[in-house]
């Protein structure tokens, strides 16, 4: 899939990963709708790309996308405005220990919400195509010991897309979904929220994040970004499951049912 003049869309758009996500997309001609929910951010970013790419290029929507109100809401007013959709980027997540059905509905439900938005629209792309990148992390592949509810979503998502991009594929729908799994990133992420929300009831732990940081391994979103292109432009890519950290990138093979 040739990247120019097609419609993506970005969620947790704002900054961080997603950020880097809009930034690569527009770089590449793309043009952009991201959805955040952090609205005096996503405003701010909106007017500074707008100003950069040309303002009818990119656009900001504020939205939850645990909520099935709002983020349905964003995708009609997207299309309203782009007319379809092309390429969607699932990637909003929170890492909260405490409120725990609150990730789940973040990092989970919103994200299953946004493939079958997606694929809802993209199965009426005139040129048959799609693509879709959901977001994990090297989380889904390992854990994270002191956040098993994160953990648990981003494993989610790497079973989640791999059933799902079996069933596009055996119904020829045309549309793809990839598996994308960042390491570690210096982002809002990991610094911001308080201990009591990363950890909960694991607080005692907090010492396991420093030991994580004072490693340094650390791999830039910019980076991250532009090696998720592939899974979008190579259109033998479907199912497939992307790790990138500070060794490098590697395609992950998990088991399969052989009957399947
Ligand atoms: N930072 C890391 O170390 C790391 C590592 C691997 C994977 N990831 C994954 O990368 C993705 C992006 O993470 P990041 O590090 O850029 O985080 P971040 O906190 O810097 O950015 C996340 C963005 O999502 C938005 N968001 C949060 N909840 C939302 C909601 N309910 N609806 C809409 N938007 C919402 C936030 O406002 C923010 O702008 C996530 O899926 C995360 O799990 C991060
Ligand atoms: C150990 C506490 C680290 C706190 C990290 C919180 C959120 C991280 C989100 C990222 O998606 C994590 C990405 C990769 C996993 C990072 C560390 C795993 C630590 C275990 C290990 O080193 O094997």
């Amino acid at each position: 899939m040739d990247l120019k003049n097609k419609v993506a869309v970005v969620t947790g758009g704002a900054q961080g990963l997603g950020r880097a996500f809009v930034e690569v997309l527009l770089k590449q001609g793309s043009n952009v709708a991201f959805i955040d929910v952090n609205e005096p951010l996503g405003k701010e970013l909106k007017a500074t790309l707008a100003e950069e790419y040309g303002p009818g290029r990119v656009e900001f929507y504020a939205a939850d996308v645990s909520s099935k109100e709002e983020f349905i809401g964003a995708f009609k007013k997207i299309v309203d405005r782009f007319g379809h959709i092309d390429i969607m980027y699932n990637n909003a997540a929170v890492v909260n220990e405490n409120d725990w059905e609150k990730t789940i509905a973040i990092n989970m439900t919103g994200l299953v919400r946004g493939t079958y938005l997606a694929l809802q629209y993209m199965k009426d792309n005139p040129d048959g195509k799609g693509a879709i990148i959901n977001i994990s992390s090297t989380a889904g592949l390992c854990y994270v010991p002191t956040a098993p509810i994160y953990t648990a979503t981003k494993y989610a998502v790497v079973g989640f897309s791999r059933a799902i991009a079996a069933v596009a594929m055996k119904s020829n729908l045309g549309l793809r979904i990839n598996t994308l799994c960042p390491g570690v990133m210096k982002t809002n992420l990991l610094s911001s929220s308080n201990i009591e929300d990363h950890f909960g009831q694991f607080s005692q732990l907090e010492e396991l994040k420093e030991m994580v940081l004072e490693r340094n391994d650390f791999v830039k979103p910019e980076d991250v970004a532009m090696a998720s292109l592939p899974l979008v432009i190579d259109e033998s890519k479907n199912g497939k499951i992307l790790k990138i950290d500070a060794d490098g990138m590697e395609f992950i093979s998990l088991p399969e049912i052989p009957a399947m």
